[in-house]
């Protein structure tokens, strides 16, 4: 082959590229191969084609196919369904560099954010087989040739991210190491025009904070959620793993030990006892896994950790029982040695530590005792009349419980879900529809196995009814998601620099000034009476209320008179009820910003009955709320039939429920969206557990309820 030894220089800076072992080197090699070809990998739109033109190497040309290939899938609309799009990526890890991938097949800018400079975990992943297939989609193998070869099922995760940059890279992605995303900065404006939503970055002064975005995707890991997503904690017994690396000096003994792919107590008793009697150690479950190291990761029981001095003090608390100060690092250093070396038959010759990123030895132990999820995948900001679409994939969205490997493969799964709603969004869809849709699918995501999803995956696309069989994109429905646009909302006055928040606070006071007994000074106290609420709606619709019969001491009546006032006339959920009101003490702000700002859009350009014009401050821009719930919407609780309000409730298959009503009817933990399914045959929510699923449908509490759930729960 002619070409094989043709003296092009690019030939050469693109073997470079495709073997580079480091975050450093691809970035490198590629910026040379993209100054020999002339191609900016600014221009993201004919970056890519422009590259494959330019470079007319064989060894290319396999890879251009394979991309080409995914391209084509009909979903990316010949890379023109965002293309109007710019997606700002966080985190490098895989699943931030999967997602990318999508939105730039997708046609949108991308540029990806990674704080850590280098790609240093060791740690191995398993792989279910769809994700072998999607990888070996993207040329994995072209990038790594030991790439799941026979029956490996597992990469490292340094591994995973080499490949996934460097497709990253080729299809116009920017992306930028070393560079933490710190918050949001809002659009401003100067009188003339308004900006779109920007990044507040480390270091501050860095280019990419001056790009402009539509569409956020937080893939921080499990230490990062941006702000206004709340996370739920999924409680189990105590659990303690511990993760070891040793180097793989790649020697012909090495290559014959064999890997364990997960040997659990209940399965081989007998291994477990002999490793207990001869070390001391005792474990319930341990994996061995070879790749760029020997990487072991096992589960083990506090008592032998405690008895082998690993642990210095018993706590009950598992983070004082982990916390650095209680690990004795050489006993744990012993302690996994001892354990690789007898799992492993005492083949591998020289045990040696690999290091970590900070230099030691690559050992960690954790607690994964409690894993968090997020409560939605989604959410809308808006701001200035300008839209921020923010959506979580990855650890950030669901952290993985290792044993069962889901950490990459619903990472994954999220990543095309993400890209899905990014679509969406880009066609132009109703953002409520948009989120609505996001949230039925994050529904499915924590049940997601090897065997509940398709089989046929090469039909997999971002399209989720191409992976999750009989799947119900409208089980959330758009009414059920206006919080996640109206939250945002809120909380952009909150977070939001004070000048925004005191516009809120002066357009009250303008509206009330002058009302008896009403003096409007804040978003909390101030409202306790209800009288401000009664004279905030009297003065723009005077008829609904008879503000002079109000008693400033009823504070429950005077509330619950201008909730359903407004309900009735505005269509306007009310938050609580007035006996909530009083019982809270101080209102919450946040609920109050909430409800206030929904009045100020109601009333926004309403002139008041006495001719004058609403007194809006001229920096309040006018928010563009979403439709408020149809009159009359204060929902009933499903299942105890009593009025549920907006901050109480949870909203699933059309149905709202008390967040305390929505639980386990057995042992009364509460059910969490997602964390079930519903059976439309039997009318029942029903949540499949590791163990067991529990339904009892008799002593319905209310006709057409889902009747009693129950499952043994270890959230
Ligand atoms: N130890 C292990 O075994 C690990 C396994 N994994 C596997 O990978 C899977 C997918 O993980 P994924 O969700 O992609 O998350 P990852 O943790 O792999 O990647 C997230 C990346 O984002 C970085 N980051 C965090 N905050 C910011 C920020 N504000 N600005 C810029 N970068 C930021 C993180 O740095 P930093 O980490 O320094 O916060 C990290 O490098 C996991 O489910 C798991 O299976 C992932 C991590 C560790």
């Amino acid at each position: 082959m002619p070409q094989e030894d043709a003296p092009d220089p690019s030939h050469a800076a693109f073997d470079c590229f495709v073997q580079a072992q480091t975050c450093k080197d691809v970035l490198q090699s590629f910026s040379a191969l993209c100054r020999l070809l002339d191609v900016d990998p600014q221009d993201h739109r004919c970056f890519y084609p422009k590259l494959k033109e330019r470079l007319n190497y064989w060894k290319a040309k396999a890879l251009w196919a394979k991309l080409d290939k995914r391209a084509a899938h009909p979903d990316y609309g010949q890379g023109q369904a965002c293309v109007g799009n710019k997606c700002l990526v966080l985190g490098a890890g895989p699943c931030g560099l999967r997602t990318s991938i999508e939105l730039a097949l997708l046609g949108a800018k991308v540029v990806l954010l990674e704080k850590r400079e280098t790609f240093s975990r060791n740690n191995v992943l398993h792989l279910w087989p769809y994700t072998i297939h999607d990888l070996r989609g993207l040329a994995a193998k072209k990038f790594y040739g030991r790439f799941c070869s026979g029956s490996l099922d597992h990469i490292s995760i340094r591994q995973l991210q080499l490949i996934l940059l460097k497709v990253v890279l080729l299809l116009g992605v920017e992306v930028h190491i070393g560079v933490e995303y710190k918050g949001l900065v809002e659009p401003q404006s100067n009188g003339k025009e308004i900006t779109g939503w920007r990044a507040q970055l480390s270091p501050v002064d860095h280019p990419a904070g001056s790009f402009q975005f539509d569409v956020l995707i937080s893939a921080g890991g499990g230490r990062f959620v941006p702000a206004g997503f709340r996370r739920k904690e999924l409680r189990g017994k105590l659990a303690i793993g511990i993760t070891a690396n040793f180097i793989n000096h790649h020697t012909a003994t090495e290559a014959q030990v064999a890997e364990i792919s997960g040997v659990a107590r209940i399965y081989n008793q007998k291994f477990f006892q002999d490793l207990h009697t001869e070390t001391g150690i005792d474990l319930e479950n341990i994996v061995y896994y070879k790749d760029d190291t020997h990487y072991f990761v096992m589960t083990a029981k506090k008592k032998s950790l405690l008895n082998t001095g690993v642990l210095k003090q018993d706590h009950s608390n598992a983070e004082t029982l982990l916390s650095p100060a209680n690990v004795d690092q050489e006993a744990l250093l012993r302690y996994a040695h001892d354990a690789a070396h007898f799992s492993t038959g005492r083949r591998l010759p020289h045990l040696e530590f690999a290091c970590d990123h900070t230099g030691r030895p690559d050992v960690a132990v954790f607690d994964f005792t409690c894993m968090y999820r997020a409560e939605n995948a989604s959410m809308v900001r808006e701001r200035r009349g300008k839209k921020l679409l923010v959506g979580l994939v990855g650890d950030c969205l669901v952290e993985p419980f290792w044993p069962l490997g889901t950490g990459v493969a619903r990472g994954f799964l999220a990543a095309f879900d993400a890209a899905w709603m990014v679509r969406r969004w880009g066609l132009g869809a109703n953002p409520v529809d948009v989120l609505a849709e996001r949230e039925s699918v994050y529904q499915l995501l924590s049940q997601t196995t090897p065997e509940n999803t398709s089989k046929n995956y090469n039909a997999y696309s971002i399209n989720p009814t191409t992976r999750y069989p009989n799947i119900n994109l409208g089980s959330i429905k758009a009414s059920q998601v206006t919080a996640l646009w109206l939250i945002a909302m809120a909380m952009v006055f909150i977070s939001d620099s004070f000048g925004r928040y005191e516009d809120l606070l002066s357009w009250c006071q303008n509206q009330t000034a002058g009302y008896k007994g009403v003096a409007v000074t804040d978003l909390t106290e101030s409202w306790r009476s209800g009288l401000a609420l009664c004279a905030l709606i009297h003065h723009f619709r005077p008829k609904l209320i008879d503000f002079d019969s109000l008693d400033k001491h009823n504070s429950a009546h005077n509330n619950q008179l201008a909730f359903d006032v407004a309900e009735k006339e505005l269509g306007i959920s009310p938050i609580m009820s007035g006996g909530d009101m009083l019982a809270q003490g101080q209102p919450d702000r946040l609920s109050m910003v909430l409800y206030l700002t929904q009045l100020y859009n109601s009333f926004m350009g309403t002139a008041p009955p006495t001719g004058e014009l609403s007194a809006l401050q001229p920096s309040l821009a006018p928010p563009q709320l979403p439709p408020t719930s149809p009159q009359g919407s204060s929902e009933l609780c499903y299942f105890c039939g009593h009025r549920v309000y907006v901050l109480e409730r949870v909203s699933t298959e059309g149905k709202f429920f008390h967040r305390s009503c929505f639980t386990c009817h057995q042992c009364g933990t509460t059910l969490r969206l997602g964390g079930y399914f519903f059976n439309h045959a039997s009318g029942e929510p029903i949540r499949p557990h590791s163990r067991s699923v529990y339904i009892r449908s008799n002593s319905r509490p209310q006709p057409g309820g889902f009747g009693n759930i129950g499952y043994n729960s270890y959230d």
